[in-house]
Parts: structure tokens; C-alpha cells; sequence
């Protein structure tokens, strides 16, 4: 049988980051895996959606452009654009588990279960250690309805050979949004079902509805309040039925239709009840140490239970925590900053700390400024249709910002850095930015 010092499992951001921390601070460590090295978001996550999203960015960008020296693009190659995705994604499995064998950290192909409190099988390895990260994720949620092995998942449609030319997505949150903005852009006619009337729920409900006016200018439409109750195949594609508001029934063909509702912690195959390790519907249990029910076992990243956004960087963000707790350099429970969460939608949606509604729940201490920037220079050069910012004072200092643009994903995270480093209006005249940038508008902005 393996002694380790830390077995890691599952090696997406989480589990990668408090693998490699881990390593560099002098421990043995194994890092377990039983699919695609480095997780959900360089695989089928993030980075194949962002490769995508480069196409969807051409056609944005043309679209503003028209009748300013340019004409229509005939439309996106879908097999092309998607064997540039894959001109990233194939290598990544492979090219991720050397670099983790380089490093020194030993990879184990298999999938883990724990078989006591500080023992785990995995493959036809029994593997004991001091401690356990578990950083296995989640998948995607299948809606429970009749001939729901007909729903496609965003990992489908991410790894799609050919575009189908009308397609639906279920839910209105992050995956929906994104996907229905790539699909359209490359040439589908896409209508996103939604089982309320307030999609991506979280964000400014004013921004959520331009963004949602901006996708129907681009000829996305909305079927809101309606209860999706069955899908079946027929000959000419799969025929979607549901229940609308009042009752009344909602029967629609499409070519494919993805599911997007959500994402379900990866806990089933762990057998955690051999590590007395508590899980709920939302994932494992922690402290605010990110430890478990059992103390010789930590969690961080997607699988955990918790409050903050299931994303790569908040997964990154507690690996690391977790390598310094457990070298014994981290004694105060795990804080997070800020966090930005962005939609990579067309346009994009994205916003950081103190949210409008806070700010508006909180009357007095925050001050709510609400501006339009779209005939600033910076918008009006690439002749963006909206842009839109919500910011949150607190005294002098920006708390909290909301963006909608296409380049809300960039100005998002300038407004971050203000806020993570409380720097103030009189802060810009030290510096000299470069103009006319993002950055050289962050002073009229605080
Ligand atoms: C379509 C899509 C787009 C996204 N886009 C973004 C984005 O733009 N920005 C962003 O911040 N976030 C995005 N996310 C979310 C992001 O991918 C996740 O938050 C992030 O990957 C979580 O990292 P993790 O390490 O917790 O889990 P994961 O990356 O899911 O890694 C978990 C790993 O554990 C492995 N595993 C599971 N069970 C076992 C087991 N029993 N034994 C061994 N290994 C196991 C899995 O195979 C997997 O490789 C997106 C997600 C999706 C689905
Ligand atoms: N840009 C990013 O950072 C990014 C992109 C994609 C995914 N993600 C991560 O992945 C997670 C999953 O994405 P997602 O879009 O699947 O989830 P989500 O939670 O963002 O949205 C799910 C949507 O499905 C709806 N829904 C839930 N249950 C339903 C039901 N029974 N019937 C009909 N609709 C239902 C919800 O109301 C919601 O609108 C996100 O929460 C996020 O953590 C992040």
C-alpha cells in the first residue's frame, strides 16, 4: 500500500492548485483523476466556451461595424471554428498530467472511493494519508422529465461536429446565455425556455433586461414561465412540451435541445460515508476551514456546499487556502475578497462585491450611481449599442460595480483591482494610463 503525506482528488483548478501548492511547501503528494486531466474548465468548461466565444466576437464586432467600412460576413464555419477548439482542448489532458509528473507530484489515473478514514482505493491502488483534499466538481443536472435522455449537456454542445440550424436551451442562467450567444452568432435560430420570468438570477435585474432586449435585437427568443414537462424524438427533430403561464400547454420542434439547470456536486462515488465525510444536496460540508466532518479530510472548489459562485478562480482561490492550512502557514478561516463573476454573453454581463440591490437595501451608507456610457469614446469606436454601469460607493471608495458591454468582462476587473486595493478618484493623479484605453476611463468612472 502508497503512504502519502496529501492525496488530492480531481484535478481541475481546486484540486490542481492545492496540489501544486502542497508540493512546493515539501509535501508527498498524489493527485487523482478519472477523466480528463485538469478538470471541467480547460476541458469542458471555460476555455473550449472562451474559444468559441472568439467567433462569436467576429460576428459581434461586424455587426457594429456595418456600413463603417465593412459588410456581413457570410457566417461562421462551425467544423472550423470548433477544430480550433479542439486544436486546444485535445492536447490538454495529456500535455496537463506531464506537467504534473514534472513537477513531482505522482498522478493516479482511477476513480476514488474511500474505503476508510484516511484510506482511499482508486484504480488497483489502496492509498493511505495524513490528509485529503476532495476536489471532484460537479456535472451537469439532468432535468427529471419524460425522455430526458434526449437533452443534450453544454459538455455536448461544446464538442459539437455540426450546428443545428433551430435549437432550445432549458434554464436562463450562465450556460444558457453563453451558449445561446455562441450558437446564434455562428448561424442557429435559438430560443432559451425558462421555468420563471427572472433569468440569471444574481445579477442586476435592469442589466439581466437589456441583456435580454439585446439578445431578442439579435433574434433570440425567450419562452418565460413555462414548466417543460416532456421531450420526444420524432422525424423531424425532438418536440418539446411544457406548461405556460395560465395553463396554457407550450409545444415546440426543435433540432436539439440543451439543458442548462444547473450543475450537481460529484459526491455519489466516493463512498464518503467509509470517511464519516457529510455531504448535502449542494455538495460536501465544510467548515470555515474548508474541512470536512472528518478532520483528516478538506474539500474545496466545486464539490463544496457554500455560498460563494461555483467558479474556476474561487475553486483556485481555495485550493491554495487549503495547502497553506494544511502546511500549517493558514491559522484564520478562509476570507474571501471581492469575487467577479462575468457571462460571456453578446453583450456581456458581469459584476463584483456590493450589488445594486444591496446598495439599494442599505440606504444611507451606499451611494448608487447608475451611468450609460454607450457614446463614450471607448464605445463609440467599435459602435457598441449598449453600455451600461452601475457602481456602489461607499464614502469615497468604489464597493461594488455592475457592467453591461462587450467589453464588460475587461472593465470588470480593472474595477476589481480599485476595489480590492481601495484605490480612490485622487489615486489616478499619480498615475499616467495609456489613452484611450478601458483603463484611461477608470478615472471618470470613481
Ligand atoms: C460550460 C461551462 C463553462 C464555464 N465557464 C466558466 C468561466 O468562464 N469562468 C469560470 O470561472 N468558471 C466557469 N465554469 C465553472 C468552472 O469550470 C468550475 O467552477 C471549475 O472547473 C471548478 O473547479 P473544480 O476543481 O472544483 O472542479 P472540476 O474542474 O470540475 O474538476 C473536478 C475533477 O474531479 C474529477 N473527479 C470527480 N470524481 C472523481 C473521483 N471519484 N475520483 C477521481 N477524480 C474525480 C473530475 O473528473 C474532474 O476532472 C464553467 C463551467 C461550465 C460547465
Ligand atoms: N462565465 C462563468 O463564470 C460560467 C459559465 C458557465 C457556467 N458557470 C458555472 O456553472 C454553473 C452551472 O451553470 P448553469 O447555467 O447550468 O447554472 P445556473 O445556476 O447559472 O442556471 C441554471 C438555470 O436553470 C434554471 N433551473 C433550475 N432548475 C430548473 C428546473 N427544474 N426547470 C427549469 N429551469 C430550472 C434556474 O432558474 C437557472 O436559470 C454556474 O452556476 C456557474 O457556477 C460559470
Amino acid at each position: 500500500m502508497e503512504k502519502y503525506d496529501v492525496v488530492v482528488i480531481g484535478s481541475g483548478p481546486g484540486g490542481a492548485a492545492a496540489a501544486y501548492a502542497l508540493k512546493d511547501g515539501g509535501k508527498r503528494v498524489a493527485l487523482v483523476e478519472d477523466d480528463l486531466w485538469g478538470g471541467t474548465c480547460p476541458n469542458r468548461g471555460c476555455d473550449p466556451k472562451k474559444m468559441l466565444v472568439s467567433g462569436m466576437e467576429v460576428v459581434e464586432r461586424n455587426n457594429q461595424m456595418l456600413g463603417r467600412g465593412f459588410s456581413l460576413i457570410e457566417s461562421i464555419d462551425w467544423p472550423e471554428l470548433m477544430a480550433f477548439k479542439r486544436s486546444y482542448t485535445d492536447p490538454f489532458p495529456r500535455s496537463f498530467k506531464k506537467g504534473v509528473e514534472a513537477y513531482g507530484i505522482d498522478a493516479i489515473e482511477g476513480s476514488a472511493r474511500f474505503v476508510g478514514d484516511n484510506r482511499i482505493e482508486a484504480g488497483d491502488a489502496v492509498i493511505e494519508a495524513d490528509a485529503f483534499v476532495i476536489a471532484t466538481g460537479q456535472r451537469p443536472s439532468i432535468l427529471g422529465i419524460e425522455g430526458s435522455e434526449h437533452l443534450l449537456t453544454s459538455t455536448d454542445f461544446l464538442d459539437m461536429d455540426e450546428l443545428p440550424k433551430c435549437m432550445a436551451f432549458l434554464g436562463a442562467g450562465y450556460i444558457a446565455f453563453e451558449l445561446a450567444a455562441i450558437a446564434s452568432a455562428a448561424g442557429s435560430e435559438v430560443t432559451i425556455v425558462h421555468h420563471n420570468d427572472r433569468p440569471l438570477k444574481g445579477f442586476d435585474s435592469d442589466l439581466v433586461d437589456s441583456l435580454v432586449e439585446a439578445y431578442e435585437d439579435r433574434g433570440i427568443s425567450f419562452a418565460f414561465d413555462v414548466d417543460i414537462e416532456a421531450i420526444a424524438e420524432d422525424e423531424r427533430g425532438y418536440l418539446l412540451r411544457g406548461r405556460g403561464s395560465g395553463d396554457r400547454e407550450y409545444v415546440e420542434r426543435f433540432d436539439c435541445v440543451v439543458g442548462a439547470t444547473g450543475r450537481i456536486p460529484n459526491v455519489e462515488a466516493l463512498d464518503l460515508e467509509n470517511a464519516h465525510v457529510n455531504y448535502d444536496g449542494h455538495g460536501i460540508t465544510v467548515d470555515g476551514f474548508l474541512q470536512t466532518s472528518n478532520p483528516a479530510v478538506y474539500a474545496c472548489g466545486d464539490v463544496v456546499a457554500k455560498k460563494a459562485p461555483k467558479l474556476t478562480p474561487t475553486a483556485s482561490f481555495e485550493g491554495a487556502y487549503l495547502a497553506r492550512r494544511i502546511l500549517g502557514s493558514a491559522a484564520e478561516p478562509l476570507a474571501y475578497p471581492p469575487i467577479v463573476s462575468i457571462v460571456y454573453g453578446s453583450p456581456k454581463l458581469a459584476q463584483v462585491g456590493v450589488s445594486p440591490a444591496e446598495a439599494a437595501e442599505r440606504d444611507g451608507s451606499y451611494k448608487l450611481d447608475e451611468m450609460d456610457l454607450t457614446n463614450w469614446f471607448t464605445y463609440r469606436r467599435i459602435g457598441e449599442p449598449v453600455s451600461k454601469v452601475k457602481l456602489v460607493h461607499e464614502g469615497d471608495r468604489l464597493v461594488g460595480a455592475s457592467a453591461l458591454s462587450s467589453q464588460a468582462d475587461a472593465l470588470i476587473n480593472h474595477l476589481a483591482i480599485l476595489i480590492d486595493n481601495a484605490i480612490v478618484h485622487e489615486d489616478f493623479n499619480r498615475m499616467i494610463l495609456g489613452s484611450p484605453t478601458l483603463a484611461s476611463d477608470l478615472p471618470s468612472l470613481v
